[in-house]
């Protein structure tokens, strides 16, 4: 199995997409990719989702596409067969797990409790979502975190925006950040494709910036 890391060749964001229509999904994508983002994750919240992650697939081919919130077995394999290149979910089971790791396509699974982080790593998973990371304790929780499961790399997603992802980025157990803050409903609704594109210039400026001063730091 590929992992995500892999797959994102060193990309740091992993921006979110929920659409209502497929040539919107395209529209978000391409706003996004013009301002260096090189991966996304659309979320199945909408019953457009699946066409919109083929539709992104086949007009914005070099954009690494997956799917996120998947929370069943059927979630996990519509998404593979709709084109996604990788599975993102807000939650882990067993069971769900199970039905992922069966697309072998690259995971994300979404934990957030140590209990859920010990069951993923059993399943041979070591890159997970942490979801909701700023109401689990954000920074700090993934810092504690650090010294005990050492071999995790972690994707924080929830409530992570363009004023603090610097802080996650900075953490050395962090390898991407996750979310919707790149579009925003409002902006989307008014196809507002040029402010998306700003806010993605200025996301991976900052994604980069953190990076240096990481490896300054370490
Ligand atoms: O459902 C999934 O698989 C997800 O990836 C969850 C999303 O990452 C968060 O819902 C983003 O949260 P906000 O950026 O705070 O809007």
């Amino acid at each position: 199995m590929t992992s995500l890391s892999s797959l994102l060749k060193g990309g740091l964001l992993l921006p979110i997409i929920q659409a209502e229509q497929p040539q919107q999904a395209v529209a978000i994508a391409k706003a996004m990719q013009q301002g260096g983002v090189t991966a996304v994750e659309v979320v199945l919240r909408t019953s457009a989702a699946l066409d919109c992650i083929s539709a992104i697939r086949s007009e914005v081919p070099e954009l690494l596409t997956g799917a996120g919130t998947i929370l069943s077995a059927a979630d996990a394999r519509n998404a593979k067969a709709a084109g996604s290149q990788f599975l993102v979910s807000p939650a882990s089971t067993p069971d769900l797990l199970k039905a992922m790791l069966a697309t072998e396509l690259a995971l994300a699974p979404g934990v957030a409790t140590p209990s859920e982080m010990a069951m993923a790593i059993e399943m041979g998973l070591t890159e997970l979502k942490f979801f909701p990371a700023h109401l689990s304790g954000g920074v700090e929780m993934l810092k504690a975190l650090s010294g005990i499961f050492q071999k995790v790399k972690f994707c924080p997603t929830g409530g992570v925006q363009l004023n603090n992802m610097a802080q996650f980025l900075a953490l050395p157990n962090v390898f991407v950040v996750g979310g919707s803050w790149i579009s925003p409903k409002d902006l989307v609704q008014q196809q507002n494709w040029a402010a998306i594109t700003e806010l993605a210039l200025l996301s991976v400026q900052q994604a980069e910036q953190s990076r240096i001063q990481q490896h300054k730091v370490a």
